[in-house]
């Protein structure tokens, strides 16, 4: 069989710069037009797959998962900086399966219920730091996904803003993604691994000398809120978290190495949760700003449904089919992770007559799958009410944004459950309390806002100016009165 089709090799290095340049799915997704659902591509001896139909990622990532579930070995990442113990890089095997498993047991759908109150609190300090300060909302979103997390994680309650955890998960998940896995992840010593034997007073060693302090602090963002945990279960005083159910949970630990993967599991949550709650949270205030009659119809359905005189509830989720659309249109619409994270095939495969080298990277190109006109007519504009249109069953489910944004097969991710409570919730929240629209100038005139993105792997909106200010005076009053202060 030969290789699937794609385009032909870009010289050496270009082709490097290729796979970590901007918005590389756009790139792939012509590629996706040119070529079909199974693009190939080389790249210094290891092959790239992008699998451009949910078809193909189906039957692929999830069908074949026992050989499609591996993930690259990062020298730079994995090896010197230690995180190959965080779940998103571990190999596929034992590891990675008992990982999961604590993964699911905490975050399972039948559990999600137990955090309800919790996203409650943290939804409602976001509105309040949204409200002081709209144009850091960046920032925000980023304390309201590490002040669940620290919560939901370790039973943590992060009291001020300078909080020490806080402060060192936001070190660490800014070293992860500005310096560790800019670029893809893919550093010289990946391409050339003897570079690892570098001694450090040679020039050009620089990266070992900072794989060796960020390890350190690595290590220090593992440790330091899981001995909190069990400091605070050994005093008797804490909150039920991910971490004490699973440590008060003796059918989990049967494995020498449960405590290690415990704490490798919870620290992967905190990273796994900044980045994708920042692109998604960014991408629903864009399209309000947008898209003020989608904003305007979600609104007027919270005052019947919910009035104003409280705040919504996840109870009210049923009765609001508009706000569930524009929850999944965002998430459509904004792509978070446009080319999923890679997945690495573990041996030869053979997939409609095309051949598939043992250890290509596979990527599975969301982007592709939520921009197909076929599934998604006028695919570019935000329009929440094209889950309105009535299809068959069989298309309700095709259509359904959640099944793809969050990956595929054995490496999907675990958070997923979570996230439909607590971005939903959030995104009713907002609606229900804030306008949004484009911010105004001195001069009265319109700012129109200027969006583009320069993650390689998040699709993040890099900061853009917004007005967000609460819809009326009973609205903020509402969000002045919620539970405990502003920090
Ligand atoms: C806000 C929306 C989020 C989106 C769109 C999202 C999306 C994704 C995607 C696309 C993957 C890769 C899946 C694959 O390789 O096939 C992933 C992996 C992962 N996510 Fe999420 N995620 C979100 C939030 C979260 C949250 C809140 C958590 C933690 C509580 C989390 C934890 C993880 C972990 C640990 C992995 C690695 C799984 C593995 O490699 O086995 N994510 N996520």
């Amino acid at each position: 069989a030969s290789l699937p089709p794609g385009p032909k090799p870009v010289p050496i290095l270009g082709n490097v710069f290729d796979l970590t340049a901007k918005e590389l799915w756009l790139p792939a997704s012509e590629w996706a037009k040119q070529y079909g659902d199974v693009v190939y591509l080389h790249l210094l001896g290891v092959g790239l797959v992008f699998l451009n139909s949910p078809d193909a990622a189906f039957d692929l990532l999830d069908k074949r998962g026992s050989i499609y579930s591996d993930k690259p070995a990062l020298v730079m990442a994995g090896e010197l900086c230690g995180c190959k113990n965080m779940v998103a890089f571990t190999s596929y095997g034992e590891q990675s399966k008992r990982q999961r498993k604590l993964l699911h047991k905490a975050f399972g759908v039948s559990t999600i219920p137990s955090y309800h109150p919790l996203l409650q609190t943290e939804t409602h300090s976001f509105l309040r730091r949204l409200i002081v300060d709209p144009a850091e909302y960046i920032k925000h979103i980023r304390r309201y996904a590490g002040g669940l997390t620290l919560s939901v994680v370790y039973g943590y309650e992060a009291v001020s803003n300078d909080d020490e955890f806080l402060d060192l998960a936001e070190e660490c998940v800014g070293l992860l993604s500005n310096r560790i896995a800019s670029g893809g992840g893919i550093w010289p010593v990946d391409i050339f691994p003897s570079l690892r034997h570098i001694p450090l007073w040679m020039p050009g060693s620089g990266f070992k000398k900072n794989a060796m302090a960020w390890k350190k602090k690595m290590e220090e963002f593992v440790d330091r809120p899981y001995e909190f945990v069990k400091n605070s279960i050994k005093m008797g005083s804490y909150k039920a978290s991910f971490c004490s159910n699973l440590l008060e949970d003796a059918s989990v630990q049967d494995a020498d190495s449960f405590e290690f993967d415990l704490k490798w599991s919870a620290n992967s949550m905190y990273s796994g949760s900044i980045d994708t709650t920042i692109t998604t949270v960014s991408h629903f205030l864009l399209a309000m700003m947008l898209y003020p009659e989608a904003q305007k119809r979600a609104q007027q359905e919270l005052d019947a449904v919910v009035g104003s005189d409280r705040l919504p509830t996840i109870a009210d989720r049923s009765s609001l089919p508009f706000v569930e659309c524009i929850f999944m249109e965002s998430l459509r619409w904004g792509v978070p992770v446009p080319l999923n994270l890679p997945h690495r095939l573990m041996e030869d495969d053979i997939y409609k007559g095309m051949h598939i080298p043992k250890g290509s990277m596979v990527f599975g190109n969301i982007w592709a799958m939520l921009r197909n006109e076929k599934v998604y007519p006028d695919p570019h504009n935000f329009r929440p009410e094209r889950y309105f249109e009535p299809v068959t069953r069989e298309m309700e489910r095709k259509r359904n944004p959640k099944n793809y944004v969050f990956g595929f097969g054995r490496r999907q991710c675990p958070g997923m459950n979570l996230v439909d409570s607590s971005v939903w919730l959030l995104i009713a929240s907002s609606l229900a309390t804030l306008d949004i629209s484009k911010a105004v100038d001195e001069h009265g005139k319109v700012i129109e806002p200027v969006i583009e993105f320069d993650n390689p792997i998040f699709r993040i909106p890099n900061q853009f100016k917004c007005d967000m200010r609460p819809r009326s005076p009973k609205a903020l009053s509402l969000i002045k009165q919620s539970e405990i202060p502003v920090i």
